[in-house]
């Protein structure tokens, strides 16, 4: 079950391509970065997958068959894709949390009893249980981003994207939606993010595409995109802060800040260890 892209390009106006002839295969990896600075094509890459938009050329392969744009085709591809745009508002299509919610299932003909079971899991997995019976314009940003990521969890979808899912977050709430992410990659879900936050992108995915002006400039596991900074710096874009760190210590690129403390640590253990040596062999 999955998305391949051959060739696509697609055009709003004339004489300015969005997307410029790019190929993607997302079974490289579980958790699929994106990154791009504005305007490089990320939005318009995510319609053309959900079917929103119908690509100007080059086609869009899912579970090995190109993307049909009629209705009964675009029902099938959203039971199992889910998309969470960038802006919360975009998605809200009822004024209660739960009716909002339940919106997706019911189209999908699910029911009540298992809709209602759904939408407690789905709420309770982002830490909005408190929400569920809310007018939704009463909720913040954060908790409306919240609900639509609930929308998508209760959706059971084999695939997921994500339009900067962290942006206009606070820390415990980037957090969570860290965690949800890693989550649902561990219930085989396959998770693409687009984002401009490389941290975020350098600490969940595996394998991560470089997007600049609509052309793919970079690809590969997420360690090794990063290594051309160069590249990096010509999309717009900046190195993560633990790559930026272990480059100008000239220390080993670490994926995690665990392993960088662990290994600074064993470094200094290992200074002291030498330090006392030498002052016994002194004295
Ligand atoms: N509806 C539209 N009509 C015309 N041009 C558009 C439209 N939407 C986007 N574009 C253009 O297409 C290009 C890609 O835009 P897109 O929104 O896909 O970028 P993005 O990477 O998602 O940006 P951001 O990080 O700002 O969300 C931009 O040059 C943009 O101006």
């Amino acid at each position: 079950m999955m998305f391949k892209i051959s060739n696509l390009t697609y055009q709003y106006e004339k004489n300015k391509l969005a997307l410029n002839n790019i190929n993607m295969d997302f079974s490289k990896g579980n958790v699929i970065g994106v990154i791009g600075s504005n305007g490089s094509g990320k939005s318009t890459l995510f319609m053309n997958l959900m079917g929103i938009l119908k690509p100007t050329s080059g086609e869009i392969l899912f579970d090995e068959k190109k993307i049909k744009h009629d209705k009964k085709s675009l029902y099938n591809l959203r039971k199992d894709v889910g998309i969470v745009f960038q802006d919360p508002e975009k998605q809200i299509f009822y004024s209660m949390v739960y009716d909002d919610i339940a919106f997706a299932l019911r189209n999908i003909g699910i029911n009540e009893e298992t809709i209602k079971e759904r939408i407690h899991e789905a709420l309770e997995a982002v830490n909005g249980i408190d929400f569920i019976n809310r007018p939704i314009h009463f909720l913040s940003y954060g908790q409306k981003k919240r609900v639509a990521i609930a929308s998508v969890i209760a959706m059971k979808n084999k695939i997921v994207l994500l339009d900067e899912p962290t942006a206009g977050l606070d820390p415990i709430s980037t957090r969570l939606i860290i965690d949800i992410i890693k989550k649902l990659s561990k219930n085989n879900v396959k998770v693409i993010i687009s984002s401009h936050d490389m941290n975020l992108i350098y600490d969940i995915c595996d394998y991560t595409y470089i997007l600049n002006k609509g052309n793919i400039v970079e690809e590969g596991l997420t360690e090794e995109v990063f290594i051309n900074e160069d590249k990096i710096i010509d999309a717009g874009l900046e190195l993560p802060w633990l790559v930026k760190v272990c480059k100008n210590m000239n220390f080993p690129i670490f994926k995690n800040e665990r392993d960088l403390y662990k290994y600074w640590n064993e470094k200094i253990e290992n200074v002291e260890f030498i330090r006392k040596k030498s002052i016994e062999k002194v004295t």
